[in-house]
């Protein structure tokens, strides 16, 4: 039995299909109510009791419209559209929370740093330290359309600019303004110290921010760095950046292939193997008894809904398996996409050759991650399994039907990890950081982000 305690985020996103297309139907799903914020606030309240660290709100900046080159499959099946802003819940959802982090995605190819910089140090002052950011480059081509260019900018060269990019949030958010700078001390007529503010005076191949940052940064200064980059120039990004990792694949092995590679990395950065959290997803089907919770896997798939499953691969992947026979085997070719995804069932397989079919059905419920059904001492093994296995740090948990399995998961699932002693509980006024990490509110000293620090 591990020692080590799980850690656990929800990864949910402000859509009616996430990861499970097709169980929208399910007569227990909620989603219907997506769009109202006591949907956000009660599913933040259910996590924070449930003993989750964080909840990792994904999104997109487009629409998927590969399948059958068109988006008609996706609006048909609610996949992951329509979509919702998810920082424009933070604050509401903090502001019924104590101890739950959030991470929430923006994406560097079509945010401009110096505006993003100044929303997440809002959400950070905001929630008292709780905010992470996900960092990530993108990969739709309907969202570069739609914003202003012509296509994606090339999968590496995104990770090329991204490197850059981070090199901005950093001169803002610990390089601007020092720490004491906000004085408002109305006696000396001094609201902010003038001598410690700074210009940053970033001048480089893609961004040119010569001023100051807009506002002063939050408790974390720089927010919690998520990042889940899983091709090779991916991790590299990912190592270079990130605080934690999230991690998306079927099996151990595959799964414990990337945890090695991320961990050899931080060594030979000359970082501590654990100096990076990683985390992968999981569904995760609950009931009293193993028998329970197989015939409720088995009524979900009869909810399921593969073609609204193409239409999601196609998005994660550009490619289009629209018309494609359902026994041909997948085969990988490079795209300006999602590199993983694809290679996760054809090059990264373990010599399995997955049909189209095995795909449609596979990703239907709880997308690229594995689906763990059975009691709740069922349940716990199987993740204490994982977590021996792959040398993870905990889950990055999906509900097949939202929000009732989040629920089901603080019922059944929560009780059961703190009786084997297996959570960590939160502590009001603790950082997201913190809470993560373990090695308090700010970035480590040995992280790049630290070295752009100006200290009073
Ligand atoms: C668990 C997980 C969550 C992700 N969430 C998002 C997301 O919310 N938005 C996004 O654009 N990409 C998301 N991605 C995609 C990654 O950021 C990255 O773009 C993807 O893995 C492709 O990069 P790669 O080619 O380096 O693997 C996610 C990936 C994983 C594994």
């Amino acid at each position: 039995m591990t020692q080590k305690p799980i850690q656990l985020n929800a990864f949910d996103m402000m859509v009616p299909v996430h990861q499970s297309p097709g169980l929208w139907r399910h007569p227990e799903s909620g989603v219907a109510d997506f769009t109202r914020l006591s949907y956000w606030t009660n599913v933040a309240r259910t996590l924070e009791e449930a003993g989750f660290a964080s909840l990792f709100l994904a999104d997109i900046p487009g629409v998927y419209d590969v399948y059958g080159g068109g988006a008609d499959a996706t609006y048909r099946g609610g996949v992951q559209f329509p979509l919702l802003d998810p920082l424009v819940a933070i604050p509401a959802m903090a502001a019924v929370t104590q101890t739950l982090g959030f991470g929430v995605t923006a994406s560097v190819t079509y945010e401009q740093p110096y505006l993003l910089a100044r929303t997440l140090s809002t959400l950070d002052h905001f929630t008292d330290g709780r905010v992470a950011w996900n960092i990530v480059t993108s990969y739709q081509d309907s969202a570069a359309r739609n914003l202003g260019m012509q296509g994606q900018i090339p999968h590496d060269e995104r990770y090329d600019r991204a490197d850059e990019y981070m090199e901005v949030m950093y001169k803002l958010f610990e390089g601007s303004i020092e720490p004491g700078a906000v004085r408002a001390d109305a006696e000396a007529n001094v609201f902010v110290d003038p001598a410690k503010v700074h210009d940053i005076e970033h001048s480089g191949a893609f961004f040119s921010v010569p001023g100051q940052a807009l506002t002063a940064p939050g408790p974390q200064r720089t927010p919690l760095l998520f990042q889940a980059g899983s091709s090779s120039r991916g991790q590299q990004f990912a190592l270079d950046h990130a605080e934690a990792i999230f991690l998306s694949g079927g099996t151990t092995k595959l799964v414990r292939r990337w945890v090695d590679g991320i961990r050899d990395g931080l060594e030979e950065r000359g970082r501590p193997r654990d100096a990076v959290k990683i985390f992968t997803l999981a569904t995760i089907v609950v009931a009293d008894t193993d028998e329970e919770a197989q015939q409720r896997f088995d009524e979900y798939r009869r909810h399921v809904d593969t073609e609204s499953a193409l239409a999601l691969f196609g998005g994660w992947t550009g490619v289009d398996l629209a018309g494609a026979e359902p026994d041909a085997p997948l085969e990988y070719v490079a795209t300006d996409a999602n590199q993983s995804a694809l290679a996760s069932f054809t090059t990264l397989s373990d010599g399995t050759t997955w049909t189209v079919r095995d795909l449609a059905e596979f990703v239907a419920i709880g997308g690229r991650g594995p689906v763990i059904i059975g009691s709740p001492a069922t349940v716990v093994d199987e993740l204490e399994r994982w977590m021996q296995e792959t040398d993870i740090d905990g889950f990055n948990v999906s509900a097949a039907v939202r929000p009732a399995d989040l629920e089901r998961f603080g019922r059944f699932v929560t009780p059961e990890l703190r009786r084997r002693g297996l959570l960590t509980e939160g502590e009001a006024g603790q950082t997201v950081r913190d809470r993560t990490l373990g090695s308090g509110p700010w970035l480590a000293d040995d992280h790049q982000g630290a070295s752009y620090r100006v200290s009073p």
